[in-house]
């Protein structure tokens, strides 16, 4: 079972233990993770010849900008994250092969727009497993923050983890994602039993900090802030990558 701390809420990623525990232990499990950062860069690829300046919303070590560098390397890419442990990997990941720039900022008060606000208009921003930690009435806000950040035609694309609609989806998500740690866990030289992983996953820290959303709901929002070609891309149980695109006219 978990030794770290239960947190209740988005601040549980402060814990350098617990980010480390992502990086080195969950990231690389997460189901059909490649693929999903494959469709991410084929609708970016479909929406933006070019693309001079991304942001990675809660960006974690950067896996996803760092993947946009792969075809435009050379955009500005900036990278918020609230943990100074991710973003400090963030910058190891990313090294100095690309411009990048890297900020400590806190994304649940609308505030967080004043770091960042100069840099507007984007081309693409992308979020990842970071924003269902917040309550809708706030998913919806960021949601509009985002759209006022990009330029016309900018694209948005959020991979997150959504709500099931059933309780088969629910289990048929956990059994996945367990199994996938498990065998993560095994290539990496681990003795642990698949019922320890079960415990580890089902006692994390951040489990409690979730606050998940339906996509078709997430995707209503989207419509209603005003962005097109809004759509689920792409979903496998509570693995979602959604987004759209901003109006060209406004
Ligand atoms: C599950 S990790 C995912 C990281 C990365 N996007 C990825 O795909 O691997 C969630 C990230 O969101 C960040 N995060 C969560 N809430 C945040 C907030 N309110 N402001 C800024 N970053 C936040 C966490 O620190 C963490 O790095």
């Amino acid at each position: 079972m978990s030794k770290l701390p239960v947190h209740k809420d988005y601040k549980v990623w402060q814990n350098s233990d617990i980010s480390k525990t992502f990086l080195e232990g969950v990231r690389g499990a997460i189901p059909l993770a490649k693929e999903q950062i494959d469709v991410m860069l084929r609708l970016i690829n479909l929406t933006q010849p070019n693309v001079d300046k991304f942001l990675d919303l809660g960006c974690g070590n950067g896996i996803l900008g760092k993947a946009i560098y792969q075809n435009y390397p050379t955009a500005k890419g900036f990278f918020i994250d609230i943990s100074d442990t991710m973003i400090e990997a963030a910058k190891n990941t990313l090294n100095s092969d690309y411009e990048s720039k890297f900020i400590i900022e806190d994304f649940s008060q609308n505030t967080w727009i004043n770091c960042i606000i100069q840099e507007a208009p984007f081309d693409v921003i992308v979020s990842g497993f970071a924003i269902h930690h917040q309550p809708d009435h706030r998913k919806q806000q960021i949601y509009q923050e985002i759209y006022d950040l990009l330029k016309p035609g900018g694209l948005f694309l959020n991979l997150e983890h959504i709500a099931s609609r059933s309780k088969l989806g629910e289990t048929a998500f956990d059994e996945l994602f367990i199994d996938s740690l498990y065998a993560f866990h095994q290539h990496n030289g681990s003795t642990k039993s698949r019922e320890e992983i079960d415990q580890e996953y089902y006692n994390r820290a951040d489990k409690t900090a979730n606050i998940l959303t339906l996509v078709e709901i997430q995707c209503d929002w989207l419509r209603d802030i005003g962005f097109g070609d809004v759509d689920c891309f792409m979903k496998l149980f509570e693995i979602a990558l959604f987004g759209g695109v901003r109006a060209k006219i406004s």
